[in-house]
């Protein structure tokens, strides 16, 4: 269990993460989503043991992972920067992380490294921004660490590389059980793999629940114009659209057996919102009385 108590990350007048606290379940896949400049990096930092909190405290099975030696050979953390040395050449990469880590898969890596299409003679500072981008995932799936974090690793991969990104990851963690937690901006391309999902805004937790329930915190609701602003009296209005009589309307709020009942008899159709959708509203650019609203 990684437990997160408090946890503030302050750059001299910035909080970047602010009071958070947070239980997670191991062997899971969470979603960790935020608007830019939200904390996800400066949380994920804090994780991964790359910086001491300024407050607060994380522990992993009731240890504290900072400079702990074998947490951290328990823990990938893919970032942008790759954290590599550029002149070196893929194959020594891989072989490098493979002396640093007792989980590393060598057959893995070179399956996947063969997947992404990567050149092992090729040197890290020849490569492609999606190409870098493949090769953070190759060293994040390779691992197979206890603690995986991915943090936007999708930068500059194309549609078909990131799809083969989510199979592998999804195939590996199937067969390989362990804490995936995924930053990322591409929320409905990914949404499909969370398991749970963490919100956090202005350093703060908004949410954090099953990837279900939290898409039930909202539902679409179309129909005529009356009928739909009727049924939407006195909810929460995340959004609204119209076009000619017909009305679309986003409620924020799981609606009871009896009230989606009475929607439909009153020619209303009701459908689900995506992961993105419900995000984009929730963590409204602009609207902070929204946010507040709902912590
Ligand atoms: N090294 C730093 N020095 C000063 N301020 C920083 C530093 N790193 C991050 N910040 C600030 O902390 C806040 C949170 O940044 P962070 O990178 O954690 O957000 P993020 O959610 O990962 O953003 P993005 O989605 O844009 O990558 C921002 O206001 C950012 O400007």
């Amino acid at each position: 269990m990684i437990s997160l108590r408090d946890l503030t990350v302050r750059y001299g007048d910035t909080v970047a993460v602010d009071g958070i606290t947070l239980d997670l379940e191991p062997n899971k896949i969470y979603g960790l989503l935020g608007r830019n400049g939200s904390g996800k990096t400066s949380l994920l930092s804090v994780l991964a043991s790359y910086r001491r909190p300024c407050a607060g405290t994380v522990t992993i099975d009731g240890v504290d992972p900072f400079e702990n030696a074998a947490l951290m050979r328990a823990t990938a953390f893919v970032r942008d920067s790759l954290d590599v040395t550029d002149q070196d050449r893929i194959a020594k990469v891989l072989d490098f992380a493979g002396r640093l880590r007792p989980t590393w898969d060598a057959g893995y890596a070179e399956h996947l490294a063969d997947v992404f299409e990567l050149d092992r003679r090729r040197r890290v500072s020849a490569l492609s921004r999606g190409q870098r981008s493949s090769l953070g995932v190759v060293l994040g799936l390779a691992a197979r660490a206890p603690l995986t974090i991915l943090d936007e690793v999708y930068l500059g991969m194309d549609a078909g590389a990131r799809a083969a990104f989510y199979r592998e990851l999804l195939a590996d963690y199937l067969a390989h059980p362990r804490t995936i937690i995924l930053s990322t901006h591409l929320i409905e391309e990914v949404a499909g793999l969370f398991e749970q999902v963490i919100v956090i805004d202005r350093g703060r937790l908004l949410l954090h629940e099953d990837t279900d329930t939290f898409r039930a915190r909202g539902v679409a609701v179309t129909g005529p114009a009356a009928a739909v602003e009727a049924f939407a009296a006195g909810r929460t209005v995340l959004g609204e659209q119209s076009l000619g009589g017909v009305r679309q309307v986003t409620l924020y709020g799981a609606l009871a057996d009896h009230e989606a009942e009475a929607a439909r008899t009153a020619g209303l159709t009701l459908a689900p919102v995506g992961v993105q959708d419900l995000f984009v509203h929730l963590t409204a650019v602009g609207d902070t009385a929204r946010t507040e609203a709902l912590r």
